[in-house]
């Protein structure tokens, strides 16, 4: 029926890395122009991790002309991905935080497997960094705005039953059997005709998505300004300092 798997293999953690983000965006630009194409899903090759979001190696201690680089490269794979004219389901077979929960939230549906770890959320401010106003845009569409409001503040990480309680995933099954759901979903899907589909998904989705479009260049400049403050450079290494430490 046309349906492609991206899985993402990035080990250990799926962060998201310049070199992933590029290559998610062209895999996804060759599927959109292979007609024989109508749906994707969206999984990780990673056990037990959906992505571990944006690779905060990428937001530290590097040169303004990186970030820029960096931030650039993960406007384009939202962009890509919250208009793509393909069905997208995510298959969430892992833990999802910020950056991952965000790739997911902007597919069309998601499965997520019934393991307490996998929890998902957007949880930045728990970085002492903040999720920009198109994550939010993202999050407030999926789950409406006072869950969004008080999950963002608090930067909460939803178990299962909890992101299924909020409207965070659409279904949530056991392990063994988040990517035979996903196929199920899909061929629901792809009975629509896809350019009455399409249309729809625009409708709904363009209004957000021009938003980041009329001010990209300005949006890069306020990513500059934040990520290269001292204090957020300093909250980001304690945070990577204490994940490294975890192990030791
Ligand atoms: C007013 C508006 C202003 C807006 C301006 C813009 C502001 C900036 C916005 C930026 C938005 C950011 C979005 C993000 O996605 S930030 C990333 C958030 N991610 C996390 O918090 C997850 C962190 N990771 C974990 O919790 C765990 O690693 C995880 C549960 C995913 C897996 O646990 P596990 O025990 O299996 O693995 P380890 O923790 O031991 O990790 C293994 C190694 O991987 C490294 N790691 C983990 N996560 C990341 C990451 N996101 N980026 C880079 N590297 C990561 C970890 O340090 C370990 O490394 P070592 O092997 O070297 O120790």
């Amino acid at each position: 029926m046309g349906v492609a798997v991206i899985k993402l293999k990035n080990p250990p953690v799926n962060s998201l890395s310049l070199e992933v983000l590029t290559e998610f965006v062209i895999s996804l630009e060759k599927l959109e122009n292979d007609k024989t194409f109508r749906g994707v899903i969206v999984t990780s090759d990673c056990p037990g991790i959906f992505s571990a979001g944006l690779d905060l190696t990428e937001m530290c201690g590097k040169s303004q002309a990186h970030y820029a680089e960096y931030w650039r490269a993960v406007q384009e794979l939202w962009l890509r991905l919250y208009l793509s004219n393909l069905v997208l389901i995510a298959a969430i077979n892992g833990v999802s935080p910020a950056g991952g929960c965000l790739m997911s939230l902007t597919c069309d549906y998601r499965v997520l497997a019934d393991n307490p770890k996998y929890n998902m959320g957007l949880n930045e401010t728990l970085l002492g960094i903040v999720a920009p106003s198109w994550f939010k845009d993202t999050l407030v569409n999926t789950v409406g705005h006072r869950t969004a409001e008080r999950a963002l503040q608090l930067g909460l990480l939803f178990p299962p039953a909890e992101a299924l309680r909020v409207g965070m995933v659409d279904q949530v099954v056991p392990e063994d059997q988040v990517h035979s759901t996903a196929l199920s979903v899909m061929a629901q899907w792809l009975a629509v005709p896809d350019h009455a589909r399409q249309l729809t998904k625009n409708l709904m989705r363009k209004p957000t998505a021009d938003r980041l479009v009329k001010q990209r260049d300005a949006d890069i400049q306020y990513f500059l300004r934040f990520i290269s403050r001292d204090s957020i450079q300093k909250s980001l290494r304690v945070y990577l300092d204490k994940l490294r430490q975890k192990k030791g």
